[in-house]
């Protein structure tokens, strides 16, 4: 199973690759990764797993985080209510966006990332809605619209396999001001 250990941390070189193409159909190798990244997810939105393994929860994990330079991610958005089914649970393969809204959003509370340990305070601009194609495990391609918290996560993941992580996005000089009519996530 992936622990914390597993996972690099801001400074190692993978997190800023470009991460490369999978090719289909996946090795076992790809498959398994795949599964222990869902898992580490799962695992880490579980309170007696999370305390018992020290897993810092996460909703969205993706390979280059755990020194895979491959375009492949987790992501587990789980549903509002505890017995409700998961917003959006999938393993994007070869995510891409195919377009996206100018309408622009970031959480309220700013972000985080499971790849770097300190606390960065500030808005995180992205788009508020995205048009998204991925394959899955079998190389079937599917594309959906997102928007708001379960976008706003895809494009977090997104950019981990372009080597960008969410504080790019913030303004240095005035980290707590986004652009014009960004929409504030609460
Ligand atoms: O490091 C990662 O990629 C996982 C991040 C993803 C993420 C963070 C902030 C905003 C969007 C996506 C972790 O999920 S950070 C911890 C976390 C856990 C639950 C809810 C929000 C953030
Ligand atoms: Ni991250």
């Amino acid at each position: 199973m992936i622990t914390m250990d597993n996972i690099i941390r801001d400074g190692n070189p993978t997190l800023r690759a470009r991460a490369k193409a999978i090719e289909f159909p996946l090795s076992e190798e790809d498959k398994k990764l795949a599964h222990d990244m869902m898992e580490f997810l799962e695992n880490s939105q579980n309170p007696e797993i999370a305390k018992k393994y020290h897993l810092r929860a996460g909703v969205g994990l993706a390979a280059p985080q755990v020194d895979v330079s491959k375009r492949m991610t987790a992501v587990l958005v789980p549903g509002i209510e505890d017995d409700d089914e998961p917003i959006f649970k999938h393993v994007l393969i070869n995510p891409t966006i195919l377009s996206e809204s100018v309408q622009l959003a970031a959480l309220g509370e700013g972000e985080g990332c499971l790849s770097v340990d300190r606390d960065i305070p500030g808005y995180v601009p992205r788009h508020d809605r995205i048009k998204l194609r991925w394959y899955d495990l079998d190389g079937n391609k599917h594309v959906e619209r997102l928007r708001d918290y379960p976008a706003i996560v895809v494009q977090h993941e997104i950019d981990h396999l372009n080597g960008i992580l969410f504080y790019d996005h913030i303004n240095k000089e005035q980290p707590l001001t986004v652009p014009e009519g960004t929409i504030i996530l609460e």
